[in-house]
């Protein structure tokens, strides 16, 4: 997939502001960013459900706007929200959906009985789709994509409203995949979902991508190996900065902590509680995407 100066807009508001990607087979690919950045909307013209306004795109090799029923035939998209027929069973879903591919009846029952197996759903074939839990449903969509043995999955914001074993449950499933040859791009708005599925990703922000790189690369370029939280509370961190300022490459003040970015995490807070600095909590973490995140926007990602 490579996308150079595309554009999305809705009437005169531009979604999504000239964006230059390229997604290379078989790596999974995140578009990182909080709610209304953009990724969405590039999802869905990448899926080719939805005409870019300007700029190139190509997917699979194949331009939308000209292929766009040859792309979708080879493509997996998991939208944002579950769209099972809760009615059916588990099976039936599987077997509907091969149907509409036209797959012969016999390949469509081997299929989803493979794909069960793979959505760790087997037991449940016959029962219906209401009952079943979330992380459930949300790997029998996955199952679902995968009905045509696509080479691309598309997959917009897999996670969310899940607990965190399934998610845990649901990441093991895509690198699987992965592993499979599958390439898999992602949006997401959780950090960690992007460090733990994602070679590389884009950090994007209203409509723009303001970074590009592996969770590594980010991480190493735009912030400190640690980082150190400080807790006050409300109003106590502001007499504090001046006293740790000198102890970090950066210090970030949020309305109940500070955050001191230093590669030596207990040192930094050694020498802050030396000082006479007394937080009622602190905690030394590595540097996250969240992290990169707030450097780049001053916001969180999540808020
Ligand atoms: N059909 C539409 N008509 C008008 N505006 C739209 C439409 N779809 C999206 N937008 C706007 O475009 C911007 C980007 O939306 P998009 O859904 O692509 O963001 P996102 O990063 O995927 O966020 P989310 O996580 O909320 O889906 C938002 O401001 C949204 O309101």
């Amino acid at each position: 997939m490579r996308a150079r100066g595309l554009v999305k807009r809705f009437g005169d508001f531009e979604a999504v502001r000239g964006i230059d990607v390229e997604v290379r087979r078989g790596e999974a690919f995140g578009f990182l960013g909080p709610n209304g950045a953009g990724k969405s909307s590039t999802m869905r013209m990448i899926a080719c459900v939805s005409p870019r306004s300007a700029g190139e795109l190509r997917v699979l090799d194949m331009d939308p706007d000209v292929d766009g029923p040859r792309i979708r035939a080879r493509l997996g998209v998991v939208p944002q929200q579950d769209n099972l027929d809760t009615e059916l069973t588990v099976r039936q879903n599987l077997q509907v959906y091969g149907r509409y591919f036209g797959l012969s009846r016999a390949h469509v029952r081997a299929r989803a009985a493979e794909l069960m197996d793979f959505a760790q759903l087997t037991e449940r074939a016959d029962d219906e789709v209401e009952p079943l839990s979330g992380g459930m449903k949300r790997r029998l969509t996955i199952a679902r994509s995968l009905v045509n043995d696509p080479e691309l999955l598309l997959l917009d914001e897999p996670t969310t409203g899940l607990d965190p074993q399934a998610r845990h449950l649901l990441w093991d499933r895509l690198f699987r995949l992965k592993q499979t040859g599958v390439t898999l791009i992602v949006t997401t708005h959780y950090m960690d979902e992007a460090e733990q599925l994602c070679d590389r990703l884009v950090v994007m922000d209203g409509g723009r991508i303001v970074a590009e790189g592996s969770p590594a690369e980010l991480i190493r370029r735009y912030s400190s190996r640690e980082v150190v939280e400080l807790r006050f509370p409300p109003g106590g961190q502001d007499g504090a900065v001046h006293r740790v300022r000198d102890l970090a490459e950066r210090v970030e003040v949020l309305p109940d902590r500070l955050l001191l970015y230093a590669d030596d995490g207990e040192g930094a807070l050694a020498t802050a509680h030396q000082r006479g600095v007394q937080p009622v909590a602190t905690l030394v973490r590595r540097s996250t995407l969240e992290d990169v995140f707030l450097r780049l926007t001053g916001r969180s990602l999540v808020d």
